[in-house]
């Protein structure tokens, strides 16, 4: 019998997230019928949509949602033999039974990258990042794209692609350990909002001209100041909007139109799901480059099931280089 331990969602969050909010349950999994599957989770993932999504969709008592990297222990679905390793999303568990559908297998994995990438740049993050530059800002050679929470796990992706795509890049990040990150992997310019006097400024000082692209993963007054530096027939993703996802009323801020109109802006909303049939395409795309080196990947990697809370919570605070994922 396979004890199986989960984080549960204790109490709806209200405001940033509380380790009283979350309660660790443990079960006994039933044995296995024809057709079943179990898995252990290898690697977990954290990220930022917990937060939104856990009040939309997860009521008290809920398992937290989330995506996994996870092992057939044990089968009697003979597509899973015992050892293969798909990314499920089973939420915040050890361990779980699945009839098989739903799961996606890994691709051949080369031996010396972890697979915990399959949840960061060859995963969700990383076609956010691919979808919202290709299909949102429309990038092209010799665009200047400018992308916040950039070392973070979609962040670091887009900068990079964006070089790959001949464009100049732009990042904004939390901390001066961040920036230097940036500045390695290959952006042409980073800066740490938090601590520059002025982001008018220092958003000038990065791009004299003005921003083709502006991937955002932020919102809130930041994005306000970037509106009015948009070059003519610029392009905004709106992937996320992170610095809002705890307030517990919305922000208010200057509205948007006048510098749309005036440097007839477009703007567009998106989530990584719309492109669903083109997710095996690009992750082979994304897989080549980093086999390539073309692609760096960084991970924020902390030990143990229990801390899954902490982990999360310190993503919401900017704790994470690069994708946060937990190893059981
Ligand atoms: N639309 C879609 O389909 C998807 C959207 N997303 C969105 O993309 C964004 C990035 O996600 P992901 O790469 O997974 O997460 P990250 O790895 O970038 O981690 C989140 C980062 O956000 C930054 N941050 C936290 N609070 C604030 C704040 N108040 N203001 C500015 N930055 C803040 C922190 O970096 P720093 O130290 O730089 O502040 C933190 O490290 C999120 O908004 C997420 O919701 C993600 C996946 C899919
Ligand atoms: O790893 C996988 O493949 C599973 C991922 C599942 C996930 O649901 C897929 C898409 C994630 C989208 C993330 C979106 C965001 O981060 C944007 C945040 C919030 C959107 C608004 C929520 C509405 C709240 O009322």
């Amino acid at each position: 019998m396979v004890r199986a331990k989960s984080w549960t969602l204790k109490k709806h969050f209200e405001g940033f997230p509380k380790t009283s909010d979350f309660e660790l349950k443990e079960v006994e999994l039933p044995k296995l019928k024809d057709g079943d599957v179990l898995f252990e989770s290898v690697f977990l993932s954290v990220d930022p949509y917990m937060r939104p999504y856990s009040r939309k969709s997860m009521k008290e008592g809920d398992i937290m949602i989330g995506s996994q990297v996870a092992r057939v222990v044990e089968s009697k679905n003979p597509t899973y033999p015992v050892g293969t390793y798909v990314v499920a999303f089973s939420g915040w568990r050890t361990h779980f039974i699945s009839d098989g559908k739903d799961l996606q297998l890994l691709p051949a994995w080369p031996e010396k990258f972890p697979r915990s990438l399959a949840l960061g740049t060859i995963g969700m993050p990383g076609l956010t990042a691919y979808f919202g530059l290709f299909e949102i800002c429309k990038i092209r050679a010799g665009d200047t794209v400018l992308v916040t929470a950039a070392a973070g796990a979609v962040g670091s992706v887009v900068g990079q692609i964006a070089k790959i795509g001949g464009c100049k890049v732009v990042g904004c990040a939390g901390s001066d350990k961040k920036v230097a990150y940036l500045k390695q992997i290959g952006f042409d310019e980073a800066f740490n909002y938090k601590t520059v006097g002025s982001l008018e400024e220092a958003l000038r000082k990065a791009s004299p001209d003005g921003y083709d692209c502006y991937f955002d993963n932020v919102g809130g007054e930041f994005s306000s100041i970037v509106l009015n530096q948009m070059k003519k027939f610029g392009r905004i993703a709106v992937c996320g909007a992170i610095s809002g996802y705890n307030d517990t009323v919305p922000q208010k801020g200057p509205y948007v139109q006048i510098p749309m109109l005036f440097n007839q802006l477009s703007m567009e909303g998106f989530i990584v799901s719309r492109w669903n049939d083109r997710r095996e395409e690009a992750l082979k795309i994304l897989l080549r480059w980093v086999v390539e080196g073309k692609i760096k990947c960084e991970e924020h990697v902390t030990e143990g099931f229990e801390k899954m809370p902490a982990a999360f919570m310190g993503l919401l605070k900017g704790e994470n280089l690069g994708k946060a994922v937990i190893k059981v």
